[in-house]
């Protein structure tokens, strides 16, 4: 009877994102894994016929189903997610419209979402006889188990056979769960007590020199010793510690490695720099906020070079001081290693980095530091904000605007939303920075929302940059046909003569390097997605940047024949060329998808720039944010306004931001610093206003036409994208969701759509979008949510997928542009 009392339940979240297992499911926690399942642990389960991983989100006492299944196993010795953690996916789950399995799995490191192995075995009843249709398949499984896949490919296997054989017992089939990395294994050796080594010795002949040596070693220093650093210290080879080894004298270990990444890294602490008047004020503020139980937004608006990093590192060791942790959120291109050695020559060991840069293995590594408590500070990009802490005090969101902080996979969440949820759940204060905050921001900030703190001065008066825009019209009436301006050329070589550095950005969103035929206007698209390939120079191919279809350039226009068919637009390489044909002598360092693909060239090439073995630092996106080079005088921008065209509400805020940006990175240290913008758009505010740095006048203007057009923050946004391999059936159903969202939201909402999406298929699937439009009411969205429940429950399309996008950040059809 008391042994009756003590059984308790667990309800689990399966990794089956389907929606009618989008629920938690009971199970029976054995006597023996009473100590081990807690909330969070990942467990495996029987589910239907088949084992499943989950994750456990309750334990209770009380069951209502007479009869559950128990709990197989638990997979972890710490669970992966905390109680917070779990709590926090039924917010995502229902903010973002996911199952709750996307959203649990969302927040721990790749290495836990294991994959499943379907293996094929015989069974014991098994006999050669059963198999007279497929001896192969036999004599193979005779051998070992075989993948499931695998034995589907055989010549002589049918479907159907199988079901058979399993039927009658003859054949099984198991899910083989693997997680995808595990901890790293270094080999150790290590030693029996000295006292018998020494009598070992003493018995042994003095030709044996070597095992003599060996175990003296281990007299001399008796703890285990990796392998590699033994064969070193004693001078010997792997079999002669094998012999030892088999002597019983020596033993082998398995130890398990911290990777550490930074680990050949020389880097020099630092220390608090003493603050001037303007970040004094601002720090203080920051510190009040720290000391009060409740949770608060700030957001810190602060020019580029007026310290904003100096303040996060001071604020953070007040965090430290107080044994709570803090959280860093930078942009995953600014996570450089100049930024990481910034943190980490502060604090340390207390550091763990997240970022994408790192194996599999390294992030699992760096995760497991922060849940078995060993760091405090956690620096990553956008996921980093599920970092497992649970005494956070701080989470700090540097560059906060950048729009990489929203996820574009599912679930579609908002770094910002889940930092601002987990800051409330701790009575955390949430630090949001940037030089050009995001609309939505700031109007939280004039709303009183957030708390809104400025600096607006470089430390030690170092002055902006001056900014020159130059017409590219007129230079093309002028004569120069060049992708330079006769100012960009001369400032370039003024820079590089006084023996300076130039960093010139090209930027490649809505520019294209793709192939047109100039006989007959025909481009080349992806047979898979219908976006233009681009062209890539270094193996003559043209690749898809969304499905990675790569094919070799073509000699002749597929349609017209005409030989006539080239490359267009402007890409890093053609400016390098153009570069190095009118002065050869110039040192380049080119930056780009191309020249980064392999791990640990971007730091690499960063380096080297920062040593002065280039001149000029030439790339895209990658280098516009948190360089900090003192030689860097000059900066060049090649085409200011492509983005401006791009079908975005936000294109104009974008191209603001992304130019004040790259500016930023002119005259940081001792030398005044030079912009040269060359742009065909002049008269567009959101360019006018990065040359007069008027970060004020730029959002003025850009708030009034986002009221006149009714843009966000003065509406909702809520895009819906549906997909399906069938274009006729996707339009069918998407024009019946649109008709019944019509009838059911009736006048507040404006639907717009079913259109084809921004890129209209993808992978073979085609991509439709309808757009909710709606004054910014919660009850609203309530609303939006319930009936977008119903759609999805009723949908028994298998093949239809709905993508649920509720903050805005996406792309808006040209037709939706009036
Ligand atoms: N109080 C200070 N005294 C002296 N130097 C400082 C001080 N605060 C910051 N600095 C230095 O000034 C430079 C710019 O500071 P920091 O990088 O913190 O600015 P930021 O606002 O984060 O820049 P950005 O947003 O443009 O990347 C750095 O080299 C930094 O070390
Ligand atoms: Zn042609
Ligand atoms: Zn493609």
């Amino acid at each position: 009877m008391e042994n009756e009392n003590k059984v308790s339940y667990a309800e689990v979240v399966v990794d089956v994102p389907a929606t009618p297992t989008d629920r938690p499911f009971d199970y029976r926690i054995p006597t023996t894994l009473q100590d081990a399942v807690q909330v969070g642990s990942r467990v495996q389960v029987p589910f239907g016929s088949q084992r499943r991983i989950g994750y456990v989100t309750r334990i209770k006492s009380n069951c209502d189903f007479s009869r559950v299944r128990s709990i197989i196993q638990v997979m972890d010795v710490m669970p992966p997610l905390t109680e917070e953690l779990v709590e926090l996916g039924d917010w995502i789950a229902d903010e973002y419209m996911c199952h709750r399995i996307s959203a649990l799995q969302a927040m721990v490191p790749a290495v836990l979402r294991g994959k499943y192995q379907k293996l094929v075995s015989l069974t014991e009843n098994a006999q050669a006889a059963d198999f007279s249709a497929s001896p192969s398949l036999y004599t193979r499984l005779k051998k070992s188990s075989l993948d499931w896949e695998e034995v589907c490919k055989l010549p002589d296997v049918r479907l159907s056979w199988l079901r058979e054989w399993v039927q009658q017992g003859k054949i099984q089939i198991e899910m083989k769960i693997h997680d995808r990395v595990t901890e790293k294994k270094v080999r150790y050796v290590s030693a029996i007590e000295p006292s018998q080594l020494l009598q070992i010795i003493s018995t042994l002949p003095e030709r044996n020199k070597k095992q003599r040596q060996i175990l003296q070693f281990f007299i001399d220093k008796p703890e285990p010793i990796p392998l590699k650093q033994l064969l070193i210290e004693v001078n010997t080879t792997r079999s002669t510690i094998t012999k030892c080894v088999e002597e019983n004298w020596l033993f082998w270990e398995e130890r398990q490695e911290n990777r550490n990444p930074y680990a050949n890294v020389e880097i020099l602490q630092t220390k608090p720099l003493l603050l001037t008047k303007e970040q004094q004020l601002v720090y203080s503020q920051i510190e009040r906020n720290l000391f009060t139980p409740h949770s608060e937004t700030i957001l810190l608006h602060g020019v580029t070079g007026s310290g904003k990093t100096e303040l996060y590192l001071q604020a953070i060791a007040k965090v430290l001081d107080k044994q709570q942790e803090a959280i860093v959120l930078v942009p995953e291109i600014s996570l450089t290693p100049q930024m990481v050695e910034r943190f980490k020559g502060r604090f340390g060991d207390q550091v763990a980095v997240l970022h994408s840069g790192l194996s599999h293995g390294e992030k699992y590594d760096e995760w497991r530091k922060i849940r078995e408590g060993h760091c405090s500070v956690a620096i990553g990009a956008r996921s980093a904000i599920f970092a497992p802490f649970t005494r956070l005090g701080l989470i700090i969101i540097d560059e906060e605007h950048e729009s990489s902080y929203k996820q574009e996979d599912h679930p579609k969440y908002h770094a910002r939303a889940v930092a601002q949820w987990r800051a409330k759940h701790h009575g955390a204060t949430l630090l949001l920075g940037s030089a050009t905050p995001a609309m939505e921001s700031y109007y939280q900030a004039e709303n009183g929302e957030y708390r809104l703190l400025e600096l607006s001065e470089r430390v030690q008066g170092r002055p902006f940059p001056a900014i020159e825009l130059v017409d590219m019209r007129n230079e093309l009436r002028q004569g120069n046909r060049s992708m330079f301006s006769k100012s960009l050329q001369r400032e370039l070589q003024r820079c590089i003569e006084r023996g300076e550095q130039a960093v010139l950005f090209l930027n490649r969103r809505g520019f294209s390097t793709f192939v047109m035929c100039r006989a007959c206007g025909e481009t080349i698209d992806c047979p898979h997605c219908e976006i233009t390939l681009t062209y890539h120079r270094t193996n003559d191919t043209l690749r898809c940047h969304y499905c990675g279809y790569a094919t070799q350039l073509p000699s002749t226009c597929p349609k017209c024949e005409s030989p006539h068919i080239r490359h267009f637009g402007t890409g890093t390489q053609r400016v390098e060329e153009e570069l190095l044909r009118h002065f050869p002598q110039w040192r380049i360092i080119r930056m780009d998808v191309d020249t980064t693909t392999r791990k640990g060239s971007h730091q690499k090439l960063l380096g080297a720039f920062g040593r002065h073995e280039a001149d000029i630092l030439l790339g895209t996106q990658m280098i516009a944010k948190g360089l900090d080079f003192p030689l860097v005088t000059l900066v060049g921008v090649i085409t200011a306004d492509t983005m401006l065209h791009l079908p975005d509400f936000r294109s104009a805020e974008r191209t603001f931001q992304l130019l004040t940006q790259v500016s930023g990175r002119a005259g940081r240290h001792q030398q005044p610093g030079k912009v040269v913008i060359q742009s065909y758009s002049l008269d567009h505010y959101s360019i006018r206003r990065v040359a007069d740095q008027n970060w004020s006048e730029f959002y003025k203007e850009e708030y009034d036409t986002r009221k006149k057009l009714l843009y966000p923050p003065f509406c909702g946004l809520v895009q819906l994208l549906f997909t399906h391999p069938d274009q006729i059936k996707l339009l069918q159903i998407t024009g019946q969701i649109a008709g019944e969202l019509r009838s059911a939201l009736g006048q507040q909402i404006q639907i717009l759509g079913p259109v084809p999406a921004m890129i209209p298929r993808i992978k073979d699937r085609y991509r439709i979008q309808i757009l909710l439009k709606f004054p910014e009411e919660v009850e609203l969205i309530g609303q939006i949510k319930k009936k977008l429940r119903e759609i999805q429950e009723r949908s028994n399309d298998k093949h239809l997928r709905i993508i649920i996008d509720r903050d805005g950040h996406f792309h808006i059809p040209e037709k939706l542009y009036i």
